[in-house]
């Protein structure tokens, strides 16, 4: 009993003191209406992710965009119409990014997805020439190379199969060819994902994104100590970061050394030959500003971690959710193999050139198509700390509010796109999007803070689909209604039952 009273007298004197720092603050968001909240535990968390999601969509329903949610001591205001996002992202002020970041910071550091301010700013303009597309261009050899396999894996697979050729989840597929593309192009290092799948390294990165996802919406794992010394996964998750981080430890030293021994000095940036040239890694641009005194050992380490982090899940989910789909609409995909063999011709064995890619618009028109419906990162935040926000409606959001952006729903607008849960790539041709609102599509976010990596995921998501349907014609055996109801995000909008496919070679 004694427990009891002291424990209500606690959480008491915590919630009292809450009250008194944020009653301003408080008043000037209740403008916006959201479900009941309990006391201290804000609106009832529900109890797996899934849920989550499908209880965001319900609020966002009932409520309006947007709605006020509170999770544990905090709020959020969760956005979905593209009309009030373009205010909270265009601007050159409220860069900063929401509470949830922090859980993966353990693994990133401040790096360019974690950072604010001048940190963030110093980093960006830094970064931004790296992501140039003739850089880019570099690493399509590596992204066929790893396609190529990814098609020899696959082959195999169906070969295994007696008779008619049976479904079965592509998702791990997809993600280890992802993997081996990201860790080649940002660190120059083989790791071999898609043959060793079961490296100490592939295992840390595969359980990170999950157990983040965990944290994230469980407030009781929010304490780093109390997580990583007291919990049977929060020691696994500490030993799978040690893991990670070393390993990014030991290639920086490698390939440093490496520059040493042919003599870099970081003042000419310009490499002897094409072949020297086309083996640059991300990682090398980061080395030669260090040698410039840009960048640390350790942001070094954490650029590299932040770009295996972002560079790997979001295309596979990409990857993913377009097979689903091409699987789901053989007319589409017909039309699809028509354009990639018309580009390319009758030999298999040749690779896409980079020109070759370009040429192929439906194909871009269909994974545009299949991030809007499937958007890879479904939901974002900000934290307004620079100026309120005027969202066009009359009313402001105050600064201190963390705002929620749901990508999917925005995507998902009957405003801006007639007939949302319609798959239909047309309306990705250029006389289709013309008077369309700017925000309305926008999977790689928008503003000053999108996707540095956008054009990298384009064209790693065109190579591998290129190959895979240059191959393969791809038969999807799961509903649409069983994909909404068990898809997840939180960082990365994921098909938990997998994507099944029946395959057959071509
Ligand atoms: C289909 C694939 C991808 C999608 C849908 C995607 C989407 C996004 C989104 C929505 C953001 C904004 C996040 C936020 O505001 O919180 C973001 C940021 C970022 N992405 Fe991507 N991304 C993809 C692939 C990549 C790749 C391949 C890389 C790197 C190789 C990358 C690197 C980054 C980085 C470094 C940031 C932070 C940018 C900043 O804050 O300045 N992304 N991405």
């Amino acid at each position: 009993m004694i427990q009891l009273l002291l424990f209500a007298f606690f959480t008491g004197c915590i919630y009292v003191c809450y009250q008194l720092t944020f009653p301003k603050q408080w008043r000037e968001v209740k403008v916006f209406s959201g479900p009941p909240t309990v006391p201290l535990l804000g609106t009832l968390i529900p109890s797996s992710q899934l849920d989550v999601t499908k209880k965001v969509e319900e609020w966002s329903r009932a409520y309006g965009s947007p709605f006020l949610a509170k999770l544990g001591p905090s709020y959020l205001l969760i956005v979905s119409k593209a009309e009030q996002i373009e205010p909270i992202l265009k601007g050159t002020t409220n860069l900063a990014k929401g509470g949830s970041y922090r859980f993966v910071e353990r693994w990133l550091g401040k790096g360019l997805l974690t950072s604010t301010n001048e940190q963030w700013r110093h980093q960006r303009k830094l970064l931004t020439p790296t992501f140039h597309y003739k850089i880019l261009q570099d690493f399509l050899h590596i992204m066929n190379e790893q396609s190529a396999v990814l098609v020899e894996r696959l082959r195999e697979h169906v070969k295994s199969q007696a008779g008619e050729p049976q479904p079965f989840d592509l998702c791990p597929y997809i993600t280890l060819c992802a993997l081996d593309i990201i860790c080649e192009t940002s660190m120059g290092k083989r790791i071999n994902a898609q043959s060793s799948p079961t490296s100490p390294y592939v295992q840390g990165i595969l359980e990170f994104t999950e157990v983040a996802t965990y944290r994230a919406t469980h407030p009781w794992t929010w304490s780093d100590y109390i997580f990583e010394n007291f919990s049977v996964m929060g020691r696994r998750f500490r030993q799978s970061l040690n893991t990670m981080h070393q390993f990014t430890k030991d290639v920086i030293k490698d390939r440093e050394a490496a520059r040493e021994a042919n003599g870099a000095t970081g003042k000419n940036d310009e490499p002897a030959t094409e072949e020297i040239r086309k083996k640059r890694a991300l990682m090398d641009f980061l080395l030669e500003m260090k040698q410039k005194g840009d960048f640390s050992s350790q942001e070094v380490r954490e650029q590299v971690d932040t770009f295996m982090f972002e560079g790997h899940d979001t295309t596979a989910s990409g990857i993913e959710w377009s097979c689903y789909l091409f699987g789901r609409n053989p007319d589409i995909q017909l039309r699809l193999q028509e354009e990639i063999d018309s580009v390319l011709g009758s030999d298999r064995s040749d690779f896409p050139t980079a020109d070759q890619l370009n040429e192929m618009k439906y194909l871009e028109c269909c994974i545009k198509e299949s991030q809007r419906m499937y958007p890879p990162v479904p939901y974002i935040e900000r934290t307004i700390i620079d100026e309120p926000v005027d969202i066009g409606d009359g009313r402001i959001i105050p600064v201190g509010t963390t705002v929620g952006i749901s990508i999917q729903m925005v995507q998902r607008d009957a405003d801006h796109f007639p007939e949302p849960d319609k798959f239909d790539p047309d309306r990705f041709i250029a006389e289709n999007c013309v008077g369309r609102h700017p925000f309305a599509f926008c999977p790689f976010s928008a503003g000053p803070r999108n996707c540095i990596g956008q054009k990298f995921a384009m064209m790693e998501e065109k190579t591998i689909l290129c190959h895979l349907l240059r191959n393969f014609t791809f038969e999807s055996v799961q509903d649409e209604a069983l994909m909404q109801d068990t898809m997840s995000y939180m960082f990365v909008l994921r098909p938990t039952k997998g994507v099944w496919v029946k395959l057959t070679p071509r």
